[in-house]
């Protein structure tokens, strides 16, 4: 059977532009769900923040994630649960070149993708388990798009937030993004004085608190 719902509703611009400014990784510092474990940037550096289009398949079928690649529109973020299958790719040359096409900023695949070379160099990023030849096929068995998945130990739903850079992604709901960037920002501005504080001899664990654990 196949799930087809709308298209959620993307996240504001300002959202964007915040989170843009920081790192996936400063927001490491303070939380630990909702992070796309174990998933590697195809390329180094990489950086997208977009709203999550969401698509389940069962382990061989990528027709849904073909359904949904045509959809796609300026800013989503493509997003895909092989139902557990990291071996197969449902992702490579055609469909980030249609992604693209679409204006979609990138995607996040919990499982394999292919074409290296090709999807190089139409310079579209993707966040995945790896790189396998043994791809999924167009099978009409089943799919979901627009559905709550879970990629990499996360819950993601549609209309989520994905902010990406060249440590991983993380998935936010667009409440909890409200203000993120900025105090994500003041984390890693807060570094820049410490920096010429540990230049001129100072101690990295008098500016963490970690001295503060000294025996
Ligand atoms: O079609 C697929 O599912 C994967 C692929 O090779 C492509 O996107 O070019
Ligand atoms: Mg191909």
């Amino acid at each position: 059977m196949f799930v087809v719902n709308d298209m959620p509703e993307q996240i504001d611009g300002r959202i964007i532009t915040e989170l843009e400014k920081t790192c996936v990784s400063t927001l490491g510092h303070l939380r630990d769900h909702g992070f796309a474990l174990g998933l590697q940037p195809n390329r180094r550096p990489l950086k997208f923040v977009g709203t999550a289009v969401t698509v389940r398949i069962p382990h061989l079928d990528s027709t849904a994630v073909h359904m949904a690649v045509d959809m796609l529109r300026p800013g989503d973020v493509l997003v895909v649960d092989q139902s557990g299958d990291h071996r197969r790719s449902c992702f490579g040359g055609l469909v980030s070149y249609t992604a693209k096409a679409r204006g979609a900023v990138g995607a996040v695949i919990d499982g394999s993708i292919n074409d290296h070379d090709e999807t190089l160099a139409y310079d579209f990023p993707v966040i995945s388990r790896g790189y396998s030849p043994l791809t999924t096929r167009i099978a009409g068995i089943e799919g979901a798009i627009n559905v709550p998945v879970g990629i990499a130990g996360a819950v993601v739903r549609p209309g989520d937030v994905v902010f990406a850079d060249s440590d991983g992604a993380v998935f936010l709901s667009p409440d909890e993004a409200v203000g993120l960037g900025e105090l994500l920002k003041s984390k890693e501005d807060a570094e820049i004085p410490a920096r010429d504080t540990i230049s001129a001899g100072g101690s990295l664990a008098e500016f963490s608190g970690a001295a503060a654990y000294r025996p």
